[in-house]
């Protein structure tokens, strides 16, 4: 296993849990940070049994507060832009082409870049006193992460550019109205509580049909040719039909 200094990384019934560990900075992403959440993504992609991710921030305060903005000071020139702008898109698409689904539990703020990275998780789960925002414009900026994409896809470009341009963080019940998150949690509840009922119904399939699904996802978001998806479905279609899991399930069924 890798060492890593700014995340917490463990598997836990086939579900790896991934935690930033900066509370101090409110779970702020430095290079480091980032380049962690990328080693992690390679590290554990090859995991056969593993059946999702959870990615959340250590404390009860933020889910990441953003970019580390005392660290990101030092990038004034547009090459150095350019580099930061590479770098964090290139780990976010790690994610969304994760062969799991991934979900953010989001356990406080998620700001900026934090949202950013939210938002490139396949769901978000939040703590009821959670906020989101696409807040860059209080800094004179847009999406840095290549996340506005993300945004755009999930509301629809007039939605989006609203809560851009608004550069408002949104509480937990209002982002989920919005459909910036999938579920809230009770007031009072657990966020892991709330994650594991999330879980329950897509972690009671098998591995290659979850992998099948988020294979199928990801190519729709990356916006794969149509030619392109149906060869990746019929792909899967053959892994999942020919597995002996396929043949027990009906065997079982027929036996009824
Ligand atoms: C391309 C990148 C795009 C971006 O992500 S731009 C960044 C967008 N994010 C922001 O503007 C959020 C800035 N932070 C905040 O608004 C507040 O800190 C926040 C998250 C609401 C939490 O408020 P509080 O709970 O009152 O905590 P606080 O402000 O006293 O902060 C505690 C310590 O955390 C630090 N911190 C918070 N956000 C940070 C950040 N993004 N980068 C670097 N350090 C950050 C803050 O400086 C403070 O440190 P210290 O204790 O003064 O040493």
């Amino acid at each position: 296993m890798m060492y890593y200094k700014n995340l917490i990384v463990e598997i836990r019934d086939q579900v790896l849990w991934v935690k930033i560990n900066r509370p101090k900075v409110r779970n702020a992403l430095s290079l480091a940070t980032l380049g962690e959440l990328g080693r992690a993504c390679t590290e554990y992609a090859a995991e056969p049994a593993l059946k999702a991710v959870v990615l959340t921030g250590e404390g009860n305060e933020s889910f990441a507060a953003g970019g580390d903005l005392k660290e990101f000071s030092a990038i004034r020139t547009a090459a150095q832009t350019e580099q930061l702008f590479d770098l964090a898109s290139s780990v976010l698409d790690k994610i969304r082409k994760f062969p799991t689904p991934v979900v953010a539990a989001v356990n406080g703020w998620a700001l900026g870049g934090g949202a950013e990275l939210a938002l490139a998780c396949d769901f978000r789960v939040a703590a009821a006193h959670a906020s989101i925002g696409y807040i860059h414009g209080r800094l004179n900026i847009t999406c840095g992460f290549g996340g506005g994409a993300d945004l755009m896809q999930l509301l629809g470009g007039s939605r989006a550019m609203l809560h851009g341009l608004t550069a408002k963080p949104l509480p937990a019940l209002e982002a989920q109205r919005a459909g910036l998150f999938d579920r809230v949690a009770e007031e009072g509840e657990r966020l892991e509580s709330c994650v594991a009922g999330f879980l329950e119904p897509l972690l009671g399939q098998q591995p290659q049909v979850i992998r099948a699904y988020k294979a199928m996802a990801s190519a729709a978001q990356q916006g794969l040719s149509g030619e392109e998806r149906r060869a990746i479905e019929r792909e899967w279609f053959v892994r999942t039909w020919t597995h002996a899991d396929h043949w027990a399930a009906v065997d079982a069924t027929m036996k009824k």
